[in-house]
């Protein structure tokens, strides 16, 4: 049985609106082995980034945990956090939030010195499989939406993070693009052992990854197992043709 990189349990988070309470998790169960790749699937405010935001304790939950490794990450302190994020962590965020007043290379730079590392080998590859290389002199102002989310994710891999979270990493790139992006996804988990939590819509990115999971009402299933090849049909999320 391989280790467990992330561990979630009867995991649960509400939002309240006035007198409204939108029960957005309830009682997730996941784990996540070492090198694992994971996408998470479901409808547009199914709570897809509310969980990734968990696990990056950028949000609290109501009740359940969250570990990392051995770690219950919401018990770190500031500074392990802070640690944990630069060194072991990699996100990619919806909006990309690159840093305005660093060039492209400089904002990967940046992120390479949190973790204690410099620019090298891996880095060129990945701005080249990503096609940002003659980009890397420019501001993210003056960068395209896709140039942009490209850079994020140079950003976020560079240093070869144990841990991948990323929000939509696809969602604003073309079909060849989207794929160069997953293939080098896969590259990482193979080469640096990191794990892959993938939130997408899209059916082709999640296909490159081993497992998907969907967020129906609250609850986690298990929808596609490359492994097992074993998939739960779930309509209209799996189409009926053969
Ligand atoms: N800070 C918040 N306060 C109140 N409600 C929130 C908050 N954050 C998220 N929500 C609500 O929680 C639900 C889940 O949001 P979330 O962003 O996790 O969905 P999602 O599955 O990632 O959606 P999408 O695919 O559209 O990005 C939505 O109904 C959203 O309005």
């Amino acid at each position: 049985m391989p280790n467990s990189i992330v561990t979630i349990e009867s995991m649960s988070k509400a939002f309240t609106m006035g007198n409204q309470v939108s029960q957005v998790l309830s009682d997730v169960d996941l784990k996540v082995a070492d090198a694992e790749q994971i996408a998470l699937m479901g409808a547009s405010g199914s709570g897809k980034s509310t969980l990734l935001n968990i696990i990056a304790a950028y949000q609290t939950p109501d009740s359940g945990l969250a570990r990392f490794q051995q770690r219950d990450i919401h018990l770190m302190s500031d500074n392990e956090l802070a640690q944990w994020r630069r060194k072991e962590l990699g996100v990619v965020f919806q909006n990309y939030n690159l840093l305005a007043p660093l060039t492209a290379r400089q904002n990967i730079d940046f992120c390479l010195s949190l973790a204690g590392k410099r620019w090298d080998d891996w880095s060129d590859y990945l701005c080249q499989q990503l096609q940002v290389s003659e980009l890397l002199d420019k501001y993210p102002h003056q960068l395209s939406g896709g140039q942009q989310q490209r850079i994020a994710i140079a950003r976020a891999i560079a240093h070869k993070p144990l841990l991948l979270l990323a929000d939509e990493p696809t969602g604003n790139l073309d079909q060849q693009a989207s794929e160069q992006v997953m293939q080098l996804l896969v590259e990482l988990s193979r080469v640096a052992n990191s794990a892959i939590i993938m939130v997408t819509h899209s059916r082709e990115a999640a296909n490159y990854l081993q497992k998907t999971y969907t967020l129906i009402q609250g609850k986690l299933q298990l929808t596609r197992d490359k492994n097992s090849e074993q998939e739960n049909k779930i309509t209209p999320l799996i189409s009926a043709g053969k």
